[in-house]
């Protein structure tokens, strides 16, 4: 018989639009999971052949994505009996559940092997060293990145699979991080989600349908030096290791003063519900900073930063234990995207590296910076087509 109350929709079932002017997965709310890969390109031979490989490869990256994200499997021959099927088959008859598939390309691309030196943008600068980082080469760079996310786990991990056994013989697989329980939310609608440290992580993150604020801080414009980045975005990853034995010991006040808001309410411990403004200029009955002088939120918030802001997407990891120390590896990867990675993530990761109470309890294992282009209008465009034209 019929119910009268209405059934909530299955978000598997839920597509995101692949084709439009922005590329889908920056401004999208955040999905349940993620699947995040970078590429190196193995091509050797002249300028020219390795142009044509690279954009032969995108094209049919390009391809596949546009696929996948609709729901359908990777373009080619499926059903011949005498050759291997072009899709892996895992997400075979699964709703594409919300995949998004974002596109990067990393400062490595623009070195001698394409001819691309000069389309360099500045803001695709190295990041400089970020004292007290630990990075682990394994876990960083790449001339091409991937960021998949998906409200199944098993569509997100089919498309990184899938796009890195599509360029066998041009790319392989440098690194790769899967992503659970997206710990930053980005939109309005949606419940702001706890960090692995129990706290809600979002409440004051740019949301995706703010276009003033993304227009401002995340879209890249008519600023950069490289009109191919236009309508794109610059995406920092860092893997960030949380110290989870020490934090856990650790009292709730003073988890609460690291971070300076409540941890249940997610209130800033100068008020009382989450979404309050902090006052950065309380002081409680003692005299001192209601919130602490190097509380993570003090040094991270654009009223302390000339203004700056930018699009947090991160999600929670764990893989197993760290051998040499018995402890959980385990942790934020942290995903931002920005209109200049050097006046953004780069000063305000320089400030909360000098003086975050947080950095007691964090290490950053892993690091990439990747400039991503604009969307695509329609079929018959390419990723980076621009960058290659
Ligand atoms: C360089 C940028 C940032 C890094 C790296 C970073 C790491 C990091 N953050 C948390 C937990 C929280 N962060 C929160 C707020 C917050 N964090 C950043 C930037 C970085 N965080 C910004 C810009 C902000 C917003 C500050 C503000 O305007 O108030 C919060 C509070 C809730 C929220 O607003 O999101 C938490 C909690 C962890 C655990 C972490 C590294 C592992
Ligand atoms: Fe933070």
């Amino acid at each position: 018989g019929c119910t009268d109350k209405a059934t909530p929709a299955d978000p598997s079932a839920g597509k995101v639009p692949f084709y439009g002017p922005h590329q889908a997965g920056i401004a999208t709310p955040a999905q349940a999971r993620l699947a995040f890969a970078t590429y190196d390109l193995t091509v050797d031979g002249s300028v020219e052949s390795n142009r044509a490989a690279l954009r032969t490869l995108l094209k049919t990256w390009t391809e596949a994505a546009a696929a996948m994200t609709d729901g359908r499997a990777v373009p080619g021959d499926n059903d011949k009996l005498s050759a291997p099927p072009a899709d892996t088959g895992e997400a075979y008859g699964l709703p594409p559940a919300n995949l998004t598939i974002t596109f990067g390309v990393g400062p490595s691309l623009f070195d001698g092997r394409f001819g691309l030196a000069a389309r360099r943008p500045a803001a695709l600068a190295d990041l400089p060293h970020l004292p007290p980082a630990n990075l682990d080469p394994a876990r960083s760079d790449g001339d091409l990145v991937i960021q998949a996310c998906a409200d199944d786990p098993l569509v997100a991990f089919h498309a990184i699979r899938n796009l890195a056994r599509l360029g066998r013989g041009t790319v392989v697989m440098r690194w790769s991080q899967l992503g659970f329980g997206k710990a930053t939310s980005n939109g309005a609608d949606q419940e702001t989600p706890r960090n692995l440290m129990g706290f809600k992580d979002g409440t004051r993150n740019i949301s995706g349908d703010d276009t003033g604020l993304m227009d401002q801080h995340v879209w890249v414009g008519g600023e950069t030096d490289q009109p191919w980045m236009r309508g794109g975005s610059y995406l920092v990853a860092r893997r960030i290791q949380m110290r989870i034995e020490g934090w856990d010991r650790d009292y709730l006040a003073d988890q609460q003063n690291v971070i300076g808001r409540y941890k249940y309410s997610g209130a800033p411990l100068t008020g009382s519900k989450e979404h309050d403004e902090p006052d950065f200029n309380a002081r409680n009955a003692s005299g001192e900073a209601a919130i602490p002088m190097d509380a993570h939120i003090r040094l991270a918030a654009h009223e302390n930063n000339d203004g700056v802001r930018i699009l947090r997407r991160g999600y929670s990891f764990t893989d197993g234990i760290i051998p040499a120390r018995g402890e959980l590896d385990a942790g934020l990867f942290f995903i931002a995207y920005q209109k200049d990675p050097r006046t953004q993530f780069v000063a305000l990761q320089r400030k909360l590296g000098q003086n975050d109470a947080l950095n007691e309890y964090i290490q950053h294992v892993g690091s990439g910076l990747f400039a991503c282009p604009a969307g695509l209008a329609a079929p018959g465009r390419y990723w980076a087509d621009e960058l290659l034209a």
